[in-house]
C-alpha cells in the first residue's frame, strides 16, 4: 500500500496539493450526502407524528429557540430547508465533479505529453530495443487507465471511506448493537474480496499485455499491407488478432464483473440479517415494537447509504488493483527514462531554444578511433574508424552489407554514442554540446518517412505554419529536381501525400526527403543511400543537384551506386567495422 501510494505520488509529482483539493472536494460531497440523507430522517419523523417535536431533543430545541407560532409552520419550514439542502446539494456536487474530472482528464493529457517528451528525448538505443506499439499503448491506454482505473476510484474510495465511517459513527450513536451486526457483515464482505486482490491484478496484467498485442498486430498488419495483401496472410493476423482479442476480452469481462460482486453479495447478507434479526427480536423481545421499529430504521438508513458507499469503495478498490499495472508501467517508464536523460529531458523542454544552438564548424570534422558496440551485441559493429572531413568536401562511404556503414551513419547523426573514441569540430567534442552539432546537420534516410500531411509540410518538416520560409521551400523543391513533379500535382505543394507517403512513388518519396534535407539549410549533409529507389533518369538529376552542392556543402554520403559517389573528394570502404581503404574514387573503387 505505501510501495503503491509513493508510485502514485511520483508519478503525479507537482500535482500533491491539487490532488489534495480534490480530495478535500470528494469529502464535501460526502459530507454534503450524509447531511441530505440525514434531513429527510428528521422531516419524516415530524410528518408522520408532530408529536414527535418534543419526543426528539434537537427538533425542540429548534423550535422552542426560534420561536415558531405553529407545529404546521414548523414542518412547513422544516420541508422547505430539506428541499434547498437538496438543491445546493446538487448543485455543490455538480460543481464539484466537474472540476474533479477537469483535474483528472487534464493529468491524462499532461501524463501522455510527459511520456512523449520523454520517448522523444531518450536515447535512440532506447527507440531499437522498443516496440513502437508498446509506447503508442503506453501514451494511450495505459495513462487513460491511471486516470479512469486509479486515480478516480482512488479518490472515490477515500470520499466512500469518509461516508462510510460517517455513517458508522451516526450509527453507533443511534444504536450499537444493530451497527456491530452490520459492521460484521461488512467484514465478511471485505474478507470475501481480499481473495480476488491478486486475481484482479493477474486479469489486469492480462488486459494491459493484450491491448499492447493487438496494437502490434494492427500495426504489422495494416503497416505492411501491401506485403500482407501480396502474400495473403491476411487470415494470419485475423487469428492472431482474434486470440488476443479474445484474451482481452475475457480478463477485462471477469475483471469487471467481479468488480461488481460486492453489491450482490452485500445485498442478500444484509437482508438475510435483518430477516433474521427481526424474528430473533419478536421471538425474546415481542414487547418492545417501538424499538424494534427504530432498530429497523437504522438498517434502513444503512441499506439506503451505507451499502452503496461500501459496494463502490469495494469496487475501487477492484478496479485500482485491476489497473496497479498500468501505475507500474507509467512509474517505471517515468523513473527509467528521466534518470537515463536526466540533463536532455529538462534541455528538451526548453527546445525552442534548442533548435538555434550553434556550434561553429569552418575546418574540419575528425573521427578519431571511433568504436562502436549495440547494447548486448557480441561484437563491435564499429572497429576503430579514423575519418577526417573537411569543410566543403564530400566523402563517400561503400563497403558491403552488414559493413557498419549505417552505424557509423548514426554515430556521426549524433544517435548512437561511441563507447571509444570522439568525434571533433574544429577541435571541439561534438558531445560538448550534441545539439548544437546536430543542428548543423541535414539527413536523408534509407526510406524517409512522410507524414500523411501536404508536400510543404513533409519539406518543412517540424515548422509551425506560419514559421515556413516559402523562398527556402522553393529554393529546395529545386535542387531536389521537385518543380515539375509539384507543378503537375492538382494542389501543387499543398498536395496531401497520404499515409508514409502512399501517393508517391518510391523515388519522389526520396527526392521529397532531400528537399526536406534542403530546406533547413544545415552545412553538413547526410545521405544514406539517397538515390537508392531512384530510377536512372532521375537519379543522374539528383546525383547532378547533389554534385552541385559539392564545395558549398560538406557532405556524408553512403551509396550503393557508386555512380553517385564519383564526384566524392574521397572514399572510405569498410569492411566488418573497419575502414579497409580509403583515398580518391579513382583509388578506392577503380582498383578494387
Ligand atoms: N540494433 C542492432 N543491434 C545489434 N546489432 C546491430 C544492430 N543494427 C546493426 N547491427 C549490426 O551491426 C553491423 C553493422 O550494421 P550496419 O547496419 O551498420 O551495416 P550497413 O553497412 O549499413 O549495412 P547495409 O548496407 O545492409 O545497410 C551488422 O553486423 C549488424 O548486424
Amino acid at each position: 500500500m505505501i510501495k503503491f501510494l509513493s508510485k502514485f505520488l511520483y508519478v503525479l509529482r507537482g500535482k500533491q496539493k491539487k490532488l489534495l483539493v480534490m480530495i478535500f472536494l470528494f469529502l464535501c460531497i460526502s459530507l454534503l450526502e450524509v447531511i441530505g440523507t440525514g434531513a429527510i430522517g428528521p422531516f419524516i419523523s415530524l410528518a408522520t407524528n408532530l408529536e414527535n417535536i418534543e419526543q426528539n431533543y434537537w427538533l425542540n430545541w429548534v423550535y422552542s429557540n426560534l420561536k415558531f407560532t405553529s407545529k404546521n409552520q414548523y414542518l412547513l419550514t422544516v420541508g422547505f430547508l430539506v428541499i434547498i439542502i437538496f438543491y445546493v446539494k446538487s448543485f455543490l456536487s455538480f460543481k464539484a465533479q466537474k472540476l474533479i474530472f477537469k483535474f483528472s482528464f487534464g493529468q491524462q493529457g499532461e501524463l501522455s505529453l510527459k511520456l512523449m517528451r520523454l520517448y522523444l528525448a531518450a536515447p535512440y538505443t532506447f527507440h531499437i530495443n522498443r516496440n513502437s506499439a508498446t509506447l503508442i499503448q503506453n501514451i494511450i491506454n495505459e495513462t487513460s487507465k491511471f486516470v479512469n482505473g486509479l486515480m478516480i476510484p482512488l479518490l472515490v474510495s477515500i470520499s466512500n471511506a469518509a461516508v462510510i465511517m460517517a455513517l458508522i459513527a451516526l450509527l453507533i450513536f443511534t444504536n450499537a448493537m444493530a451497527t456491530l451486526m452490520i459492521a460484521l457483515i461488512l467484514l465478511i464482505g471485505l474478507l470475501l474480496f481480499h481473495n480476488f486482490k491478486d486475481r484482479l491484478g493477474y486479469w489486469g496484467k492480462e488486459g494491459s499485455e493484450s491491448s499492447a498485442e493487438m496494437i502490434r498486430l494492427v500495426n504489422h498488419g495494416l503497416g505492411g499491407i501491401k506485403e500482407t495483401r501480396v502474400i495473403g496472410c491476411e487470415s494470419y493476423f485475423e487469428e492472431k488478432l482474434q486470440k488476443q482479442a479474445q484474451r482481452f476480452g475475457d480478463s477485462v469481462s471477469l475483471a469487471v464483473s467481479f468488480s461488481n460482486l460486492p453489491r450482490y453479495v452485500i445485498e442478500p447478507f444484509l437482508i438475510t440479517f435483518i430477516i433474521i434479526f427481526t424474528f430473533l427480536f419478536l421471538a425474546f423481545d415481542k414487547d418492545n415494537y417501538q424499538n424494534l421499529s427504530s432498530i429497523l430504521g437504522v438498517f434502513a438508513l444503512a441499506s439506503i447509504r451505507l451499502l452503496p458507499a461500501t459496494s463502490n469503495l469495494l469496487s475501487s478498490v477492484n478496479t485500482i488493483k485491476y489497473n496497479t499495472i498500468s501505475l507500474e508501467k507509467i512509474y517505471l517508464e517515468f523513473k527509467d527514462l528521466e534518470q537515463a536523460s536526466e540533463n536532455k529531458f529538462t534541455t528538451i523542454i526548453d527546445s525552442k531554444t534548442e533548435s538555434k544552438l550553434a556550434i561553429s564548424f569552418e575546418n574540419i570534422v575528425s573521427l578519431n578511433s571511433v568504436v562502436y558496440c549495440y547494447p548486448n551485441a557480441s561484437k563491435n559493429a564499429l572497429e576503430g574508424i579514423d575519418i577526417e572531413i573537411k569543410k566543403g568536401n564530400s566523402i563517400g562511404l561503400i563497403g558491403k552489407s552488414g559493413s557498419g556503414k549505417t552505424t557509423l551513419v548514426d554515430v556521426i547523426l549524433g544517435l548512437l554514442t561511441p563507447q571509444h573514441g570522439d568525434i571533433k569540430v574544429d577541435g571541439v567534442s561534438i558531445y560538448d554540446d550534441l545539439r548544437a552539432w546536430q543542428n548543423l546537420i541535414g539527413y536523408v534516410p534509407q526510406s524517409i518517412f512522410l507524414i500523411d500531411d501536404t508536400i510543404e509540410k513533409n519539406i518543412a518538416f517540424g515548422v509551425a505554419d506560419d514559421a515556413i520560409d516559402h523562398e527556402r521551400l522553393y529554393n529546395a523543391i529545386e535542387s531536389a529536381q521537385l518543380t515539375e513533379l509539384i507543378k503537375q500535382l492538382p494542389d501543387g505543394i499543398k498536395t496531401v501525400v497520404g499515409e508514409r507517403g502512399v501517393l508517391l512513388s518510391g523515388g519522389q518519396r526520396q527526392r521529397v526527403g532531400i528537399a526536406r534535407a534542403l530546406y533547413h539549410e544545415r552545412e553538413i549533409l547526410v545521405f544514406d543511400e539517397a538515390t537508392a529507389a531512384l530510377d536512372n533518369e532521375t537519379e543522374a538529376l539528383v546525383t547532378e543537384s547533389i554534385r552541385a552542392l559539392s564545395g558549398i556543402k560538406t557532405m556524408i554520403i553512403i551509396a550503393h551506386r557508386l555512380s553517385t559517389i564519383e564526384h566524392c573528394d574521397r572514399i572510405y570502404m569498410l569492411q566488418n567495422g573497419r575502414v579497409l581503404k580509403s583515398g580518391s574514387y579513382q583509388e578506392v573503387v577503380m582498383s578494387k
